[in-house]
C-alpha cells in the first residue's frame, strides 16, 4: 500500500512522509475543486477532502491525503486554518483540521484584494515561496511553528483516526 499525497508542495509530502515513514509517499497534482485561495473552513475542508478523493480514485486500494490550506473570518478578524482529510481504500474519509493563528490587518487587506496568501506573504515578506517554506504560520510565529510541522500535526490526526479502524 502507498500513499498519494495531493499536491507537490514539500511542506505537505514531507509532513506525510515524517508520519508514515514505512510507507512509500507520493506527491502528485490534483484538483482541489475550490478556489485558489479558500476563505471558510467549510471551502478549505472540501479542499482538502477533493483532493485526498481524487488521490485515492485515480490509485485504487491506496490511500489518498489531501492539505488545503485557507483562511477564514470571525466577526471581522481573518485567521489562517488548515485541513486535511484522508480517503483508504475502502473509501473510508477521515478529516481533521490544524492549527488557527490571526492574521495582521495588512495581510486580511492583502487578501480582499483578491490575491492569494502565498503572493501576500511573499510581498510582505520580501522572500520567495513562503508557501514551500516555512509558511504564512512560520512567519508570524517567528518560525516557532512552520507549515510542515503544523501540517506534521494535521496528518497525526487522520492516521490515528484511521488506524484506530484497522
Ligand atoms: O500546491 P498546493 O498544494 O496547492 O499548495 P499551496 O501552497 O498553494 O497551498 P494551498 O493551496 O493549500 O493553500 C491555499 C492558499 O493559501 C496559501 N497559504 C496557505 N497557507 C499558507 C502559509 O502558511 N503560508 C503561505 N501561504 C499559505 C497558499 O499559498 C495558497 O494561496
Ligand atoms: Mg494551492
Amino acid at each position: 500500500m502507498k500513499i498519494y499525497v495531493g499536491s507537490q508542495n514539500p511542506t505537505k509530502i514531507e509532513s506525510v512522509k515524517s508520519v508514515f515513514p514505512e510507507m512509500e509517499v507520493i506527491g502528485m497534482e490534483v484538483e482541489s475543486k475550490v478556489a485558489a485561495q479558500p476563505f471558510s473552513d467549510e471551502e478549505t475542508l472540501e479542499g482538502a477532502i477533493n483532493r485526498a478523493r481524487e488521490c485515492a480514485s485515480q490509485n485504487k486500494a491506496h490511500i489518498g491525503i489531501g492539505l488545503e490550506g485557507g483562511v477564514m473570518e470571525i466577526e471581522d478578524d481573518l485567521y489562517l486554518c488548515n485541513w486535511g482529510a484522508l480517503v483508504d481504500g475502502k473509501e473510508n474519509v477521515y478529516t481533521a483540521s490544524g492549527a488557527r493563528i490571526l492574521l495582521p490587518d495588512e495581510i486580511k487587506a492583502g487578501l480582499e484584494k483578491g490575491k492569494e496568501l502565498g503572493e501576500v506573504m511573499d510581498e510582505f515578506t520580501d522572500k520567495h515561496d513562503v508557501r514551500k517554506n516555512e509558511g504564512a504560520i512560520g512567519i508570524f510565529t517567528n518560525g516557532v511553528i512552520h507549515r510542515e510541522e503544523m501540517f506534521t500535526h494535521v496528518v497525526k490526526l487522520l492516521k490515528g483516526q484511521w488506524s484506530y479502524d484497522q
